[in-house]
């Protein structure tokens, strides 16, 4: 593929060339002949006149060129004791069918359809339909309580909602029929119809909106691809922001299949035939990136796992999955790697396992300390490749790349940007920072093809939260430094966003909770540093004068009413009553402050506090226990 330099260069000096370049890979029933469309910049579009639709490309035309035969999905499900493969034609044929069940259910282009699924093949079978018919879909994460299924409901308005009766955790079965029941209760918008894939370890009678898919798929007509403009949305994906609502990240068909279709052989070296794992969960972006689109597009081996990582059955989990299927690289979280290396610490189950076939890992999703790294390098023997990208962006934005040209591997930094972004770190004023100086990283606009188009019904939002702060630019929202070589450093947030086990929350939706505590006056969420999970929510509540209730019973109540409202996947357990939060003297809480300390940035005092001693008091409670 070449050098580095060289293809980074070229991506941003000749970005139509490059693109179309590499729109070449996917098939068009109208071929595109221009680009980048920036008539409304800073909204841009890719590809304005090409047609296409992304479910032929991930499925009909490799089983039209010979690929039928080969599996296209391997599902591993220790959970339930199975796997299963699906080859090309076989996965085909179900999308095409469920295609034909939502048709049925009146689904069709630009209509929505929530997707509520455990890591299940049906999941994948549900996407692909919705781009077969040039449906819009949005899956929502299975961790998340009935409350933030209802504001996806509200948003995204979807005409079917497609689920499983359950998903499966190690530790309990979560039944996902009454979850959803309580999530309509509660939104305003209500579907058409629920199709339910009934899963034998929890199944209960279906309502009247309900559908049972394997009735429905035994009597459904396939459906046939619908094209769709390359600009048309392929799906919605909610992340959280700062503020309680999540955003609907909006991604493009076109954009989307050329980047995707790019940057697996690109990035991480695979190509058709090759077997790929990612262990996320198709409810996250690397699961819709990286376990659905990207393997497919190419004609590689999807590898979809239900299971943890240590716990299902043991710490050799990930071997046992890499070995039996021949995986040749594996994506996942750092945490997971954290798990593993704190349960079988000298990696002995490894020797259990053939690991002839893997050649690479790759980590992202959150910060890869260097102790993990180093782990990971020493037992597997093969590169531990970091990189870093976003929900936003749909696909790596700084990395090493595996497929042009291996560079030399940095702990500490995911390597150097990734053609088609043009990434500077700036200050306060905008002023671009020499090597190795700290500041805001930012993306100069345009972005490349693939990355979020807009914020689902929202233009204004997107350009508000993205595009207004460095006029011209894509604020990450990371800050971070690039070195003299030209390798990116990130260091974390800089706003109210943090990373739990590599899922993204919003502290201020769990402060909103905590706040609408009877006892609580006033509240913080700052994010404290976790040996684990990398960081967890630790709650500061200051209660009203006069309250009773113990601290204990607080606790659990705060606890349960996050759990509740958000969902488990908060891992919300930790809340100390303070005496007062650390202000500015006309009030502001000094979250930043609070949050450098937590993250072991000594900032100083702000000059403008009211009590510094405020502060010094909750140094303790920010640090955490590791
Ligand atoms: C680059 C762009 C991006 O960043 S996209 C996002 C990438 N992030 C990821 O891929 C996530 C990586 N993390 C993981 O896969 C998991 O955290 C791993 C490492 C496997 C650990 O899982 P686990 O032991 O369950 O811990 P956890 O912190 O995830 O879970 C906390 C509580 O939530 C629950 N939970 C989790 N998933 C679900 C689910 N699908 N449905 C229902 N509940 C779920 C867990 O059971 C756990 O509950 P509890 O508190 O123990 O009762």
């Amino acid at each position: 593929m070449g050098s580095y330099q060289e293809m980074y260069r070229r991506s941003l000096t000749e970005p139509e060339r490059f693109w179309l370049t590499a729109a070449e890979a996917i098939d068009w029933t109208r071929q595109p002949t221009r680009a980048l469309d920036d008539s409304r910049a800073p909204l841009y579009r890719w590809f304005p006149d090409g047609e296409l639709n992304t479910c032929h490309n991930a499925l009909d035309r490799h089983v039209e060129a010979g690929r039928g035969d080969q599996a296209a999905l391997i599902h591993d499900s220790p959970v339930t004791g199975t796997t299963t493969s699906l080859t090309y034609r076989e996965l085909l044929d179900q999308v095409a069918r469920f295609a034909g069940v939502l048709a049925g259910l009146g689904v069709a282009k630009g209509d929505r359809v929530i997707i509520y699924m455990p890591m299940v093949p049906a999941a994948v079978v549900a996407m692909l339909a919705c781009a077969r018919l040039g449906a819009i879909h949005s899956v929502v994460f299975g961790g998340f309580a009935p409350r933030e299924l209802a504001t996806r409901v509200d948003d995204a308005t979807p005409k079917v909602i497609v689920a499983a009766s359950c998903g499966i955790e190690p530790s309990r079965v979560v039944e996902y029929q009454p979850i959803i029941d309580e999530a309509l209760g509660l939104a305003a918008h209500q579907p058409d119809t629920v199709v339910i894939l009934r899963r034998p370890q929890a199944a209960r009678p279906l309502g009247p909106r309900d559908l049972d898919w394997d009735e429905a798929m035994s009597t459904a007509t396939p459906a046939a691809c619908v094209p769709v403009a390359a600009t048309d949305p392929l799906y919605i994906l909610y992340t959280s922001g700062t503020t309680g609502k999540p955003k609907g990240v909006v991604r493009d068909n076109g954009g989307h299949a050329v980047a995707l279709a790019w940057s697996l052989p690109a990035i991480y070296d695979i190509h058709a035939g090759d077997v790929f794992w990612t262990a996320s969960d198709v409810g996250w972006v690397v699961g819709h990136s990286y376990i659905v689109y990207a393997p497919l597009l190419v004609g590689a081996t999807s590898v979809i796992y239900e299971g943890k990582p240590v716990g299902t059955p043991d710490a050799g989990a990930f071997w046992r999955v890499a070995s039996e299927h021949g995986v040749k690289a594996l994506f996942t979280a750092p945490t997971a790697f954290r798990a593993i290396k704190r349960v079988d610490p000298e990696a002995k189950e490894l020797a259990n396992y053939d690991l002839s076939a893997f050649r690479t890992l790759f980590l992202a999703g959150e910060r890869l300390d260097p102790e993990t790294y180093h782990w990971a390098s020493e037992h597997l023997g093969v590169p531990v490749v970091d990189h870093w990208w976003q929900t936003e962006t749909g696909w790596p934005i700084v990395a090493n790349l595996r497929g042009v040209e291996p560079l030399p591997l940095r702990p500490g930094s995911p390597s150097v940007p990734v053609p088609g972004y043009d990434l500077h770190v700036v200050d306060q004023q905008g002023e671009e920072l020499p090597p190795a100086q700290e500041g805001a990283i930012v993306l100069r606009l345009p972005l490349p093809p693939g990355t979020l188009s807009t914020l689902w019904g929202d233009d204004d939002r997107y350009v508000e939260s993205y595009l207004s702060r460095y006029p011209g630019n894509y604020l990450t929202g990371d800050s971070g430094y690039v070195d003299e070589d030209g390798y990116v450093y990130v260091m974390g947030r800089t706003d109210d966003v943090i990373n739990v086990a590599g899922h993204r929350l919003s502290t201020g939706s769990m402060e909103a909770v905590l706040a609408a505590h009877p006892a609580v006056a006033e509240c913080a969420v700052i994010g404290v540093r976790d040996a684990l999970k990398g960081q967890l929510p630790v709650g500061l509540v200051v209660l009203k004068a006069g309250v009773t209730v113990t601290e204990e019973v607080l606790r659990e109540e705060l606890v349960a009413a996050v759990r509740n409202e958000i969902g488990p996947v908060a891992a919300f357990r930790t809340v100390s009553v303070v005496e007062a939060l650390p202000k500015t003297r006309s009030g502001k809480i000094l979250r930043k402050t609070m949050r450098a300390m937590a993250d072991g940035r000594d900032e100083g005092v702000p000059s403008t506090i009211e009590d510094p001693a405020v502060l010094e008091g909750l140094r303790g409670v920010l640090r955490g226990g590791s």
